[in-house]
């Protein structure tokens, strides 16, 4: 199963902490994580193993959505600072977009990123 995570500036902190959280289900599940560029970089600093793609401003998060229409993501959990402007927010709605288009769940916060890691 391969997870694609994204977070944007104010919500990486974050990010580590979940992935933190699920450490153990991670490992066990032998789950692939791809990431856009800064959040890939955090997130190896935490000592986890992820592909990094193109940050998300340069299209990463278009990256992401192409490989999600390729039907070779299986879930995003993307933390949304919905307090912040982002230039690249056409990326970011077509990346939403086709999670819909091709049924892939979906988290934009951490309680509904928790729900779904314990489903999987
Ligand atoms: O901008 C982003 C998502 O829209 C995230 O990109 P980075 O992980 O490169 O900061």
């Amino acid at each position: 199963m391969t997870i694609a995570i994204i977070a944007h500036n104010g919500k990486k902190p974050e990010m580590v902490m979940f992935l933190n959280e699920f450490r153990d289900i991670l490992h066990a599940k032998h789950i692939k994580l791809v990431a856009t560029g800064t959040t890939g970089a955090k997130t190896e600093e935490a000592g986890f193993e992820v592909e990094k793609l193109l940050s998300g401003p340069l299209g990463g998060d278009a990256q992401i959505a192409s490989r999600l229409a390729e039907g070779k993501i299986d879930m995003v959990i993307f933390f949304r600072d919905p307090l912040d402007k982002h230039p690249h927010e056409p990326d970011i709605f077509m990346l939403m977009r086709l999670c819909d288009v091709h049924n892939i769940p979906l988290a934009t916060n951490p309680a509904t990123a928790r729900l779904l890691m314990k489903a999987i």
